[in-house]
């Protein structure tokens, strides 16, 4: 897979993250701290990485940051990217498997060599389940589509939302 690596510092856990997919046999785009020359700042790095995906240059993205909320967040303002921050192999897992995530955050802060392995080894294994939670990845999707000017999912669509974007799956108005 080509994976699109971020990270606001430079710091060994980031360093260990991309030779671990390397040795994954990943194709590994680093941004931020970790590239010569490239801002490192938290909320540009990662939506950089998040653009690789949203731009079809990468097939998945992981943005580091202290915390990994920043660069959660910022990963997520980039229509297409569905960010997850992780701090273990089961959220990894459920990330993948539920809501079909394609950036895994990271906070630098907490990994170790052996959860970095775990959350990777959870995160490559699983894929979405198509049978389940397919209602909510399509509120997700029609969430990226609509922006925040929509009435929320879940409520009544008007037309004109429902014909600009198309009525989320499971909202009020199909539902009637
Ligand atoms: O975790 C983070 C954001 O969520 C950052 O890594 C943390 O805030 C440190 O950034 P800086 O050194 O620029 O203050």
């Amino acid at each position: 897979m080509r994976i699109a690596v971020s990270s606001d510092m430079d710091e060994p856990p980031a360093r260990q993250l991309v030779d671990d997919l390397r040795r994954r046999g990943h194709t590994v785009e680093v941004f931020g701290a970790l590239r010569d020359g490239d801002r490192a700042d938290w909320a540009w790095s990662a939506e950089a990485a998040a653009r690789a995906v949203a731009h079809g240059a990468a097939d998945q993205a992981v943005v580091c940051c202290w915390t990994g909320a920043g660069a959660s967040m910022a990963a997520n303002k980039v229509p297409g990217v569905r960010a997850a921050l992780c701090a273990d192999a089961y959220a990894a897992r459920g990330a993948r498997v539920w809501s079909d995530a394609n950036a895994l955050a990271l906070s630098l802060r907490t990994l170790s060599g052996g959860l970095l392995a775990e959350i990777l080894d959870a995160w490559f294994a699983a894929g979405a389940e198509q049978d389940r939670d397919a209602e909510d990845r399509a509120n997700i999707a029609h969430l990226d589509a609509i922006g925040s000017t929509a009435p929320a999912t879940g409520q009544t669509a008007t037309t004109e939302h429902a014909t600009a974007a198309g009525t989320p799956a499971g909202s009020a108005s199909e539902r009637a």
